[in-house]
């Protein structure tokens, strides 16, 4: 009896596990965002701006959104490290792409690498997040600005869901609007049940990789809204 009432108390309190991978030119804010998440959602302080290196490996970080566990993978966003991206793509369930919204000078080099990522035909169908970072900041681009830049490539974003949203990494502003964006764009399209512990690429190799479960939501606009 024991047993069974810790089988369902297992099964109940089960957590769906999500891999998100937040992806982006260098100086995006993606590190920012990441510690900015933990400190929100996990009440820790997260490390100070100031101490935030430019990334050359992976960072992680995990939290718990209901009955998710969401766990963010912050890759390395200069050029040269574009093509380690790739190899998180098969285990992703969502993909957050940060733009530095006052790198205005920027914006056709991100074009290009946002649109190479999109087309990768592993990351078909999976939710995309955009968010206009640095909103602080005086004079940055807004969500209505990023819309009408992107508007070419967003075709060719398919049937699947995807949403432009501002956020000041730094001070924490829309941080938690875009996780909860997340969080119910995961939850619709089903996940990994069960599959507890760390995962990646390298843990793909040895047999543990993930099913991306869901499909596409029908009859959406291929468009960024
Ligand atoms: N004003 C402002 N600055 C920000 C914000 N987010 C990040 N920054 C600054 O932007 C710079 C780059 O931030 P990072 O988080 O290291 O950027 P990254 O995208 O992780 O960069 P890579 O690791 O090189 O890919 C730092 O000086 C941050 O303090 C923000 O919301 N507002
Ligand atoms: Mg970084």
């Amino acid at each position: 009896m024991y047993t069974l009432l810790k089988g369902f108390y297992k099964y109940f309190a089960r957590k769906e596990e999500y891999y998100v991978l937040l992806l982006g030119l260098d100086k995006a804010g993606k590190t920012t965002l990441l510690e900015r998440i933990k400190s929100i959602f996990l009440g820790i302080l997260g490390l100070p701006p100031d101490r935030i290196a430019p990334t050359v490996g992976l960072n992680i970080g995990r939290i718990e959104v209901n009955k998710a566990r969401l766990n963010f993978w912050d890759l390395g966003g200069q050029r040269d490290l574009h093509s380690i991206w790739e190899k998180y793509y098969t285990e992703c369930h969502a993909i957050v792409f940060v733009m530095d919204a006052t790198a205005k000078d920027r914006i056709e080099e991100c074009k290009e690498v946002f649109e190479k990522m999109i087309t990768n035909h592993i990351v078909e169908g999976i939710p995309v997040l955009m968010l206009a970072n640095k909103q602080d900041s005086p004079n940055p681009l807004k969500v209505e600005d990023l819309k009408e830049i992107f508007s070419k490539i967003a075709l060719k974003l398919g049937a699947r869901d995807s949403r432009v949203l501002p956020i000041s990494a730094l001070q924490g502003d829309g941080v938690r609007e875009a996780v909860d964006w997340l969080y119910i764009r995961l939850q619709l399209k089903g996940g990994s049940s069960g599959r507890i512990g760390s995962a990646g690429p390298a843990n793909a190799k040895a047999g543990s990789c993930m099913q991306r479960g869901g499909r596409p939501l029908p009859n959406r606009q291929s468009a960024l809204v």
